[in-house]
């Protein structure tokens, strides 16, 4: 028996360049939330089975003009950011940290305020079609865990770390680990929280070691939580390589690239996700596919702080994993829509150039630009190969976390005229066009989590 057996048009990621059409299937899913079958018309039971389950209760029909798409995977999301979302992008990241965002995070030491914004980014990440995210939330230990606990309880699933920060020269005082033996205690038992947290749910919440990046923490704490990711087997994320000054730091205090000096502290593994990863090397990147180590791609918030455009389609060649991330709030948006469209026009840009000034042939970096569909799969297949979850894709065996998005919204932007317009089409204009108002349900395990009517 299924649980629940929906009537869909879907699409997913076939390859990093190519999307499956999944026209008209059944989509059978298990008591764990996990998608058991797919059966297509042309399967010799389709009718066999859509008649079996077609009078009850467990089957839904997805009317036409509603297409499912894999829930997205964010891959670097600040939760405790979205209070200050959209504020003093104008200033250089250095300045950003210390002016803006140091300040509005230590209010987080607040329970209360913590719940209120927490709350609020969570509901609003599963509105926008968000069903994995991987979270820093804040030093603060209680707060980090309360993160983890209301993705438990609104049916997220969360990836959360409480953020280590310790080195005294680079911190300030009201925002940072009391001291390195503090921070690596907290972490413990954070972690040892969240996993309890965790038996509690069906979608699964995860602990993630976190230390905010190697400007902010010490050589000893580095090493210590190499030594707890491995001791628990976490995930592990960071910020790498983001920006000039960012990269820069690392090369004159350890003379190696940010990579590099990760990898010594036992920072890249097959569960890490570093976040940005602009100025990666081709050594770098070697190390990053060697390790299995994933790059969260915050191409909005890049175009703010990181000084440059990442070369992904390059590192996605050399065999590395990638997915996007929304990076709230140096990115301002909560969509992996934007950060989608943002990514394609990015890569566009560092192909052909920027300056007018200069000779078309010189001007750009050939081959670096990507399709949506390659977006597509960054935000969903890539999401959760660089996560290593089965999850975003539609295929037996991967969790059911969809989205609904229906095209057909009075005031949908989605300018879909033809009925027999080909699928792969539709599938661009949603990419490209759809906002919120368009994602009607959203299901994280085979449970419905968000709907809009
Ligand atoms: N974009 C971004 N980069 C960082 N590097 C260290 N902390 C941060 C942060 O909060 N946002």
């Amino acid at each position: 028996m299924y649980t629940k057996v929906f009537l869909a048009t879907a699409f997913t990621s076939k390859s990093p360049k190519e999307v499956d059409v999944l026209k008209d299937c059944l989509f059978c899913i298990d008591g764990e939330g996990l998608i058991e079958r797919i059966v297509h018309p042309e399967h010799a039971d389709y009718e066999k089975v859509l008649d079996e389950y077609i009078h009850t209760d467990v089957f839904q029909k997805i009317e036409a003009g509603s297409y499912l798409l894999p829930g997205f995977v964010d891959l670097h999301v600040h939760a405790s950011q979205w209070a200050q979302a959209g504020t003093a992008l104008d200033i250089p990241l250095h300045d950003w940290l210390s002016t803006y965002t140091f300040p509005s995070e230590a209010k987080f030491a607040d329970l209360d305020y913590a719940k209120t914004v927490y709350e609020d980014v969570v509901s609003t990440l599963l509105a926008n079609g968000t069903t994995t995210a991987l979270y820093f939330a804040t030093v603060h230990k209680d707060a980090s865990v309360l993160l983890a606990d209301i993705c438990a309880k609104r049916g997220q699933r969360g990836l959360v770390g409480k953020v280590v920060m310790d080195l005294v020269q680079e911190c300030p005082d009201y925002y940072r680990d009391a001291d390195t033996q503090t921070a690596l205690q907290d972490t413990e038992e954070f972690i040892l929280q969240v996993k309890e947290i965790a038996k509690t749910t069906k979608q699964g919440v995860y602990p993630v070691v976190t230390p905010r990046f190697i400007p902010t923490c010490t050589e000893e704490v580095l090493a210590g939580l190499g030594a707890l990711a491995a001791k628990y087997d976490t995930h592990i994320q960071s910020h790498c390589s983001e920006s000039d000054w960012a990269h820069q730091h690392v090369q004159q205090r350890f003379g190696k690239n940010d990579a590099q000096a990760l990898n010594d502290f036992g920072l890249l593994q097959d569960k890490s996700v570093m976040a940005h990863c602009n100025f990666l090397s081709d050594e770098d990147a070697k190390l990053f596919a060697e390790t299995g180590s994933a790059i969260a791609h915050c191409p909005v918030s890049n175009a703010y702080f990181a000084n440059s455009v990442i070369p992904v389609a390059r590192f996605a060649e050399m065999g590395v994993d990638i997915g996007l991330g929304s990076d709230l709030s140096g990115g301002f948006s909560p969509s992996l829509y934007d950060n989608s469209r943002q990514a394609v026009m990015s890569s566009r840009m560092l192909e052909d150039g920027v300056n007018p000034s200069v000779p078309a042939d010189e001007r750009g970096v050939n081959d670096s630009r990507i399709t949506i569909a390659e977006a597509f799969h960054m935000v969903t297949a890539g999401g959760g190969a660089s996560l290593s979850l089965p999850i975003g894709r539609l295929e037996e065996g991967y969790a059911w976390d969809v989205q609904r998005v229906d095209t057909t919204i009075p005031s949908s932007r989605l300018p879909i005229f033809d009925p027999n317009e080909p699928l792969l089409d539709v599938l661009q204009k949603i990419m490209y066009l759809a906002r919120p108002e368009n994602i009607r349900e959203v299901w994280v395990q085979g449970e419905r989590v968000h709907s809009r009517n």
